[in-house]
């Protein structure tokens, strides 16, 4: 597709051409859903363990789906020339100094991936420092130099975040982060994010994307006073009146977002192109995602929502994907926390499906209680797992 230039500083037209994206696998969710309706349970009793069963057989192509093996969270860390504005409760020094104890394990992030055995990569793409804060690569020997796309993006409500090759070259990092993920094991993706002010820049790229008002769009962020969020507001109506005729998302993200949303962008595409699932967390990586699908249609099908976050923006972006989170416990973090959350339902999700008997195995009558229409057989499946079914005949399921 054509990136055409926009914003205030005139830019060298640039062409580039984006992947496609492939569809999930259709028969392996028809078998996962004929599956779902053998196993001893009334039909469509596990709710959207069911959805996210079926989903996980899709994407992996096989039914029964596989535990994953390798959860890998990978926040992407970057500053904002609007903080400079007054639009955060914290100063910019908190992202290099979260990127330190992101490596220290001590955020959120680390606690909460630990507890579901997933690992952390963080990777600097424009803190604001002068040397790169995290190391390169999957296991930290790579030049941390070839993600650093600039330090910190720029100032949306008077200037771009990024010029065209910067908006480029953080895509396509965002997408070589997913296929060095990718080709090390990775096959589950939790995308994260820490840069103080991109709450503000993940507003103005919903803003501008789905035509909203920056009133509608603007959150609390890390917590700020009605004072600050006045300053938001206007910071957002700035960036938005900069963006509207940018032409295209990606030129959306180069006038109002960043470096940490184009390489989230990246990321979010080139995990579907390698058939890679993902779990969505709060507004930000949100932001990217809505960037994502609308640069590459049909990229959503490769992600779920794992968390819905207080910044209205959010629903916005969820409403347009078609995705409901699974988890809404109100956390307001980012970093890929919310995602993380979430992750025991899709284990959940796909344990269930695999290892469950069926009613065949178990002896248990498969809840006709009319004996003229028996049960369906287990090697002929009823054709129809989740969702409306005949009411079971009762037989208890040892639900705990
Ligand atoms: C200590 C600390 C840790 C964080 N971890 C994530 N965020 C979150 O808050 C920031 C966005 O909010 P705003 O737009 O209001 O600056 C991002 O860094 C986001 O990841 C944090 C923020 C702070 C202060
Ligand atoms: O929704 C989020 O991810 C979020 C919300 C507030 C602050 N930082 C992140």
């Amino acid at each position: 597709m054509d990136i055409t230039p926009a914003g205030s500083a005139p830019q060298p037209p640039t062409s580039t051409t984006f992947p496609d994206v492939p569809e999930l696998d259709q028969e392996a969710m028809a078998a996962a859903r004929r599956r779902h309706g053998i196993l001893t349970k009334p039909p469509g009793a596990l709710g959207r363990l069911e959805d996210l069963s079926i989903w996980l057989a899709g994407v992996q192509g096989t039914c029964p789906p596989r535990p994953p093996g390798r959860i890998r969270v990978i926040v992407i860390a970057g500053d904002h020339g609007i903080a400079a504005a007054g639009v955060s409760a914290f100063p910019s020094e908190v992202t290099a100094q979260m990127v330190a104890n992101f490596a220290a394990g001590g955020a959120a992030v680390n606690v909460l991936a630990r507890q579901v055995g997933a690992s952390v990569r963080v990777v600097d793409v424009a803190v604001d420092t002068p040397e790169p804060t995290a190391p390169g690569g999957v296991d930290g020997t790579a030049p941390p130099e070839r993600y650093r796309i600039r330090r910190a993006s720029g100032r949306i409500d008077q200037d771009d975040a990024l010029t065209s090759a910067e908006v480029s070259a953080a895509f396509a990092v965002g997408r070589l982060i997913a296929d060095e993920e990718i080709d090390a094991g990775a096959d589950l993706l939790i995308p994260g994010e820490m840069g103080i002010g991109n709450t503000t820049a993940a507003a103005a790229v919903i803003g501008t994307l789905l035509d909203l008002e920056p009133a509608e769009v603007v959150g609390r962020g890390t917590g700020i006073d009605d004072q600050r969020w006045m300053i938001k507001v206007a910071a957002i109506r700035d960036a938005m009146r900069r963006a509207r005729h940018a032409g295209n998302a990606l030129s959306v993200l180069r006038v109002a977002g960043g470096a940490d949303l184009a390489a989230l962008a990246g990321l979010l595409v080139q995990a579907g192109v390698r058939r890679t699932p993902v779990v969505l967390d709060g507004v930000i990586v949100c932001a990217a995602a809505l960037a994502a699908e609308t640069i590459v249609p049909g990229a959503r099908q490769w992600w779920i929502a794992g968390s819905r976050s207080p910044e209205p923006a959010q629903r916005f972006v969820l409403n347009r994907l078609g995705l409901e989170p699974l988890v809404d416990a109100g956390l307001r973090l980012g970093e890929g926390t919310g995602a993380l959350l979430a992750v025991p339902m899709l284990l959940a999700a796909q344990r269930t499906l695999a290892e469950m008997a069926t009613f065949d195995q178990a002896g248990v009558s498969s809840g006709k209680n009319d004996p003229s229409d028996p049960a369906p057989s287990e090697s002929e499946g009823d054709g129809e797992g989740s969702g409306d079914g005949p009411a079971a005949d009762g037989t208890s399921t040892d639900a705990p």
